[in-house]
């Protein structure tokens, strides 16, 4: 399939370099996360460790239950840890807290959630701000003025979400997600809602987006298909990394998958 890149060739970044040093956005090191005590006691995330390269666009799948959403609430500071680290750059996010979180959040990562948490009272180009409004931050007006006109909004800034198909919402909500250039951005089934076509096109800018901006990418998804657009795919099973998978095609995420599941069943 050919994509045409939404982004100008000439990132303000070199986008391939053998010699450059292998930049890590995030990391998680043994780490764990339990839910409950006793009999509701859950084993989440088991000694989890795993690296997300800067620049790198990496999907996580595994079935229900398997840890996804978790580990990336934790690697986030949405939500805690029970032992081990996770640090996104070199901060490690259990030494901050609960302001500092927020600041960090706010200020050097992007979200892009199923719902696409718009607010409906205000308009797109407002909804795409707001982060930076709180966190007092001041756009760059070119850079605002790219992502709106790759994203085909230019002409809908004012319309309201509830003015909005759920693509052209989903749309504003990466939109938002890419305005401050965060040093990673978190992305939950980001195409969950959206038809396919809607879908595709918001993949395959959220892939230009990494050789292009040097923007690290971690999404979760159940559907092959959006995870073959990602450079890797690590599979969680039980809360735990099970396989990773680097190129991967749409084909071979689902040969493992299968295999995941017979194993699951025989054993
Ligand atoms: N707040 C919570 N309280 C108790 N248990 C939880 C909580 N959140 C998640 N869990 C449990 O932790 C395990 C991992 O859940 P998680 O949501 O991370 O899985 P997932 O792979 O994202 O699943 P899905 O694909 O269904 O969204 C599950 O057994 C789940 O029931």
């Amino acid at each position: 399939m050919s994509r045409s890149a939404p982004f100008p060739t000439s990132a303000p970044f070199p986008t391939s370099g053998a010699a450059a040093p292998v930049a890590v956005a995030a990391r998680a090191t043994e780490l764990s996360k339990v839910y409950g005590q006793g009999e509701t006691r859950v084993v989440a995330l088991d000694a989890v460790s795993v690296e997300f390269r800067r620049a790198e666009f990496t999907a996580i799948m595994g079935p229900s239950g398997s840890g996804k959403s978790t580990l990336m609430h934790c690697m986030a500071g949405l939500d805690s840890l029970s032992s081990g680290s996770a640090r996104i750059g070199d901060v490690e996010l259990a030494s901050l807290n609960d302001r500092e979180l927020t600041r960090l959040r706010r200020g050097r990562v992007g979200f892009v959630f199923q719902a696409f948490n718009l607010l409906p009272t205000l308009n797109a180009i407002e909804n795409i701000t707001l982060p930076m409004d709180i966190a007092g931050r001041r756009p760059d007006q070119a850079w605002l003025d790219q992502i709106v006109a790759t994203m085909g909004l230019s002409a809908r800034l004012t319309h309201r979400p509830s003015q909005l198909s759920g693509g052209q919402q989903q749309r504003v909500a990466v939109a938002r997600a890419l305005a401050s250039q965060p040093e990673i951005i978190f992305a939950d089934e980001p195409t969950g809602n959206l038809d396919s076509r809607s879908g595709a096109e918001l993949l395959g800018f959220l892939q230009e987006s990494v050789p292009a901006l040097r923007q690290t990418v971690v999404m979760v998804t159940h559907d092959p298909v959006a995870a073959s657009y990602a450079d890797r795919v690590i599979f969680l099973a039980d809360g735990r990394i099970v396989d990773e998978l680097r190129g991967p095609s749409a084909d071979a995420v689902l040969d493992r998958m299968k295999a995941f599941d017979s194993k699951g069943r025989t054993n």
